[in-house]
């Protein structure tokens, strides 16, 4: 291929998930071309494998305890989910898996948008492979943003890939209930579909190698988790480790023997055993990087140990915090340094810029939407503890607000907020209940805001609103 074949952009993204679907409209809004290279569906795991299918299936079980949880409305709510239509209604949310809807919506945004596999092929440089045709190289003036993402671990467990394990993927997009569903790990890709497959009449036993679930959220959060898994006839097994797995050629069924000697027989095993970065084959060795790790980045996105200040990474291949809103928000930061930088103008690292993404640091909001659901941002106190902050955490029983006792006759939850004592601030904030995810803003403006407790105690929550925890948040602290 000659020079003349490659085509000139001024900033190429590869990877068109939410991170690069926001990176791209970024920049191509600010009137710098921009091509978007895709080797799956547009929109990427989260629309298709993860956020909203798994939320689609989540939903329905939520509704209905819902109403089972009032006296009065009880009765009318006395039927069972209908898992064909539970199952039919995630399908309409991913769109039969089919893109043309996103697709379409990029090419709207002025966005060129290129079918194949990205990888880079040395600086400013990124070739397209495109199956059957020929490959196309793409150029970049000013940035080539990686926004890969990330996928499913799969552990070095004996047998474990024979079985062809279920990952994220095929969990949120089977179309029939397992009757019977092993699922390895206790983190919230595990939480969330044992609570799912269950509520649709699979028998799940979760394998948690760990004394709990959501280990890394307050301690009190994935008790209650257990809690109410357990009371929905979820089996969890805590503080055990699998030591092989096969398939039964003439049944289909997965034998799962634990180190205790125990043996599971099940329909499917699921692994929920974290996330690896898509970088192996992105070409990272041409620009000096090592393939398959996370990429270290600055709070603008740039990759470090990369000399002139061309590549950029955001979302999950950054490992600073893997959410689609995290990532959407590294996006909008990455697009602001690379439109400043590409004028000519500086896109200093100073926290708390339109270029910087500085709350992947400060303020990490995020809702596990169990049920309870679980929501949280900023620190734990363990974890303000282990930074070395003064701090303090007070607790309420969320279920004693009016607001919440009035919304659900079995309402339970509880709240944490932990203040440093020194600056007399929030630094973190947890919340659990049904529907606390719809609380969790509050928390988050009060952490990023650092609004002073002596202010925040004339933010008055209306009656009878579960918000009113608040109220019970900063009396028990003594404001
Ligand atoms: C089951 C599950 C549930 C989740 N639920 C939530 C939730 O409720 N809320 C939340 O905030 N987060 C949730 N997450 C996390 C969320 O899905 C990710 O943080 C998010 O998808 C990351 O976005 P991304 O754009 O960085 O990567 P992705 O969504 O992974 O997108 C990356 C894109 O890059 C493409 N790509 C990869 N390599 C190449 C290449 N070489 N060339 C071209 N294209 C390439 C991929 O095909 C993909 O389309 C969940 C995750 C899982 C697994
Ligand atoms: N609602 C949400 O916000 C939501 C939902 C799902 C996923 N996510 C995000 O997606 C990412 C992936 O989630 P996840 O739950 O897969 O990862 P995770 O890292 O949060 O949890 C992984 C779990 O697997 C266990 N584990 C890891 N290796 C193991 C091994 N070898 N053997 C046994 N157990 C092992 C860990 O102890 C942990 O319990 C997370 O960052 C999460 O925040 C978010």
């Amino acid at each position: 291929m000659t020079q003349a074949d490659e085509e000139g952009y001024d900033v190429v993204v590869i990877g068109a998930g939410p991170t690069g679907e926001n990176v791209a409209a970024g920049t191509a809004r600010a009137g710098l071309s921009t091509a978007l290279v895709e080797s799956e569906l547009v929109g990427g795991e989260c629309s298709y494998w993860a956020c909203v299918p798994s939320k689609a299936m989540l939903r329905p079980a939520a509704a209905l305890a819902e109403a089972r949880g009032v006296r009065g409305a009880r009765r009318a709510a006395g039927g069972d989910l209908d898992p064909d239509a539970v199952l039919a209604r995630r399908d309409s949310f991913v769109s039969g898996w089919d893109d043309r809807g996103q697709a379409d919506w990029v090419r709207s945004a002025g966005i060129d948008l290129v079918r194949g596999h990205g990888r880079l092929a040395g600086e400013r440089r990124v070739e397209v492979l495109r199956g059957g045709d020929g490959p196309r190289t793409l150029t970049a003036r000013h940035a080539v943003v990686l926004c890969t993402g990330s996928a499913a671990a799969v552990p070095d467990v004996e047998g474990l890939r024979g079985v062809r394990p279920w990952t994220a993927r095929e969990g949120t997009s089977a179309g029939t209930p397992p009757r019977r569903l092993a699922v390895l790990g206790g983190g919230p890709v595990a939480c969330e579909a044992a609570t799912a497959w269950s509520s649709l009449g699979s028998e799940v036993t979760m394998l948690v190698r760990g004394t709990g679930l959501l280990s890394a959220m307050e301690p009190f959060a994935g008790r209650a988790v257990e809690e109410a898994l357990r009371a929905d006839g979820v089996r969890v097994r805590t503080g055990t480790a699998v030591r092989r797995v096969a398939r039964d050629a003439a049944t289909g069924f997965v034998t799962t023997e634990l180190d205790d000697g125990s043996r599971l027989e099940t329909e499917e095993f699921l692994v929920a055993a974290g996330r690896l970065p898509r970088t192996g084959a992105l070409g990272l060795d041409s620009v000096g990087l090592d393939p398959g790790t996370w990429l270290e980045v600055d709070d603008t996105c740039l990759v470090t140990g990369v000399p002139g200040g061309w590549l950029y990474a955001a979302g999950d291949l950054n490992h600073r915090a893997l959410l689609t809103h995290m990532g959407k928000y590294q996006a909008r930061a990455c697009a602001a340094a690379v439109v400043r930088r590409a004028e000519g103008r500086e896109a200093g690292p100073e926290p708390w810029t339109g270029w910087t993404a500085t709350a992947d640091r400060a303020a990490v909001p995020q809702v596990v939407f169990t049920r309870p659901e679980v929501a949280s941002v900023g620190l734990t106190e363990r974890r303000a503890r282990e930074e070395g902050l003064p701090v303090r955490a007070v607790d309420c029983a969320v279920g004693d607000v009016a607001g919440a006792a009035l919304r659900r006759d079995d309402y339970r939850g509880r709240a944490r907020m932990v203040v440093d004592t020194e600056r007399e601030v929030v630094v973190g904030c947890t919340l659990v209940g049904p529907d606390v995810g719809e609380l969790l803003h509050a928390a988050t403006i009060a952490v990023v805001g650092e609004v002073p407790l002596g202010r925040l105690r004339h933010a008055v929550p209306a009656f009878p609103t579960v918000g009113e925890l608040w109220l019970r948040l900063l009396e028990e602290y003594g404001t």
